[in-house]
């Protein structure tokens, strides 16, 4: 018997030129390469510390949403649990990384794109917005970091080996298996969802895929 085609994997199908956009994008590929400017890389480094920061509240009111919204036999609220745990580390990993490379992080301005896309995030704490849509966009920013960071650590990759550690926090085949829990849980979600809230969830995968370009686009130097 054939697997049933999930609502994420169409997406995935149909949005595939956006999601390899966000996956492979240039900067990725120039960890990957071993040719990253390192000035880039401190950039991206002091600005995804104000976006994880940003993200704990919105990751926080994912879990109140699981919690309310979920039959959650399935444990839902576990799994979003974990990722909760994961920020707490990600941040004390900022913090050290930061010192090793000289980036005060007390003196970080957040640019445009990471100002954006907070404010997307702060757009979908509310209670108005359901928890199918907000999962589908945690699902999206988990598994755009893992998928990018895992493609720097394939064999063939020339990843230069003071990167390695930052590409191993998210390409590593636990956050992987992470990244499919929130990947069922969405499905899940999505089989019982009305059309309008598919319909809503899809867009909200689409902004993330556009912010998480900007996002590399912004530690690129192309903004
Ligand atoms: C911009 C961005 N996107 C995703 C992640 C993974 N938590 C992150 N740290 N920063």
């Amino acid at each position: 018997m054939q697997a049933k085609i999930t609502v994420t994997e169409t997406w995935l199908r149909k949005h595939r030129h956006l999601y390899d956009g966000a996956t492979r994008h240039p900067f990725i590929r120039s960890i990957r390469d071993g040719n990253i400017n390192i000035s880039a890389f401190k950039t991206w480094l002091g600005q995804d510390y104000i976006f994880v920061r940003a993200f704990v509240p919105f990751v926080a009111s994912v879990l109140t949403k699981a919690y309310k919204g979920s039959d959650d036999g399935n444990g839902d609220v576990e799994v979003i649990l974990g990722g909760v745990a994961a920020l707490h580390d990600e941040i004390s990993w900022f913090k050290k990384e930061a010192f090793k490379w000289g980036v005060q992080l007390s003196s970080i301005v957040p640019q445009k794109a990471n100002q954006e896309y907070c404010r997307f995030l702060e757009s979908l704490i509310g209670p108005e917005v359901e928890y199918t849509v907000a999962a589908v966009a945690f699902w999206a920013i988990e598994t755009i970091y893992q998928q990018s960071f895992a493609h720097c650590l394939e064999d063939d990759s020339k990843t230069p080996p003071e990167l390695k550690e930052t590409c191993q926090r998210w390409g590593n085949e636990s956050f992987g298996e992470y990244c499919n829990s929130l990947r069922n849980i969405v499905d899940r979600q999505l089989e019982k969802a009305s059309d309008d809230v598919i319909t809503k969830a899809e867009a909200t995968l689409l902004r993330v895929l556009e912010h998480e370009v900007d996002f590399w686009n912004m530690s690129h130097g192309r903004t």
